[in-house]
């Protein structure tokens, strides 16, 4: 704005400040990370693209947005209704962007996907846009359900374990870690035993969102990489809350690939992530208390979290494994 005033007097001072500034502005706006995500709307309520875009924007990136779905609301309400997104839709909408040259991205992010025909078509969508920019991140969210109940048709599965062997980053939670490698996990040693699974099969850097194994205090989330020949393993304990919610996951995803390009550190980044977490379902569960812990209510509350995503307080902390 401040080069439009600047027309009587180009030269002077103030005016060279002036254009110093824009041209600063726009080296930042040059920087800031683009995530392509992929994942489901709803209009009411926040799950997959609604729960990740606003935590993304705020911390700084900007978020194209491809929807998956449209569907009413999510998954657990009494009925759920609306569109699926076809396999050509997607192509149309990806050539389009390819056309106008506007698949440039630092960041891929997949999450709900309701089509096999839309799944099996994300592995060469990652090469087209790693061809575009060869440090693309791909984080890769593997939603196919939770406690043990899937609310994807199974057809996905197979397509998945696919996909997560070209992933930078999974974040799947416990039962999807144990659809993906085929192996019960009831330990946290079987969860180590799976992660390294993973790893073998080619991805990079494994967070499970959340494990349980019988405590009723706490659940664990799991960290792990390998990159540059060093191995980094971290758990944290997760203070339970005594309900559940939805879109969670989804929220959790966006978090790490925000914080893990923000500090390229595994431990903050899983510790930003949980406890920022922990502070949008605080303020969630206690406005459900105290209104009626109705589907509606316990919605996410994160236009109501700003701060707290901006800025998020660690109160738990990441603890290293030794695993080599
Ligand atoms: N009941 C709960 N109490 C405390 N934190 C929770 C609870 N449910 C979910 N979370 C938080 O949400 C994150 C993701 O939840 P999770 O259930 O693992 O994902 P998904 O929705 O994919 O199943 C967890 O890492 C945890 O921080
Ligand atoms: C449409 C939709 N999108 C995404 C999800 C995933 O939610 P979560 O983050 O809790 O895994 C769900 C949950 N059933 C859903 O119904």
């Amino acid at each position: 704005m401040g080069i439009l005033n600047l027309g009587n007097n180009p030269c002077s001072l103030e005016s060279k400040a002036l254009i110093d500034q824009e041209i600063s502005y726009e080296i930042e706006m040059n920087d800031t990370p683009r995530v392509l995500s992929i994942q489901s709307h709803v209009v009411s309520g926040y799950v997959g693209n609604k729960s990740a875009t606003l935590p993304l924007q705020l911390l700084g990136f900007d978020v194209d947005v491809i929807n998956s779905v449209q569907f009413s609301n999510h998954t657990g309400y009494k009925v759920t209704k609306g569109p699926i997104l076809s396999d050509t839709d997607l192509d149309e909408l990806i050539q389009g962007l390819a056309i106008n040259g506007l698949d440039t991205y630092s960041h891929l992010l997949t999450g709900y996907i309701g089509s096999p025909q839309v799944l099996n078509r994300i592995a060469s969508l990652v090469s087209d846009l790693k061809s575009k920019n060869p440090h693309l991140i791909y984080v890769c969210d593997p939603v196919m359900g939770d406690n043990g109940k899937l609310y994807v048709r199974s057809e996905l599965l197979p397509i998945y374990k696919e996909l997560v062997t070209i992933a930078d980053i999974i974040t799947p939670n416990q039962f999807e870690v144990e659809l993906l490698t085929d192996k019960k996990v009831s330990t946290i040693e079987d969860a180590w035993d799976a992660i390294d699974i993973l790893h073998q099969r080619g991805c990079k850097t494994v967070v499970i969102s959340s494990t349980e194994f019988g405590n009723d205090d706490y659940l664990v989330a799991m960290a792990s990489s390998h990159a540059d020949g060093h191995r980094r393993a971290l758990t944290i304990n997760i203070p339970k809350l005594p309900t559940s919610f939805t879109g969670t996951g989804d929220l959790f995803a966006a978090l790490i690939l925000a914080w893990m390009h923000k500090t390229n550190n595994l431990k903050s980044a899983l510790e930003n992530s949980i406890n920022t977490l922990q502070a949008v379902l605080k303020k969630t569960w206690d406005y459900a208390k105290a209104v009626g812990d109705s589907r509606h209510n316990m919605e996410l509350k994160l236009v109501q979290s700003k701060n707290l995503i901006e800025n998020p307080q660690r109160v738990v902390f990441a603890v290293d494994v030794n695993k080599s």
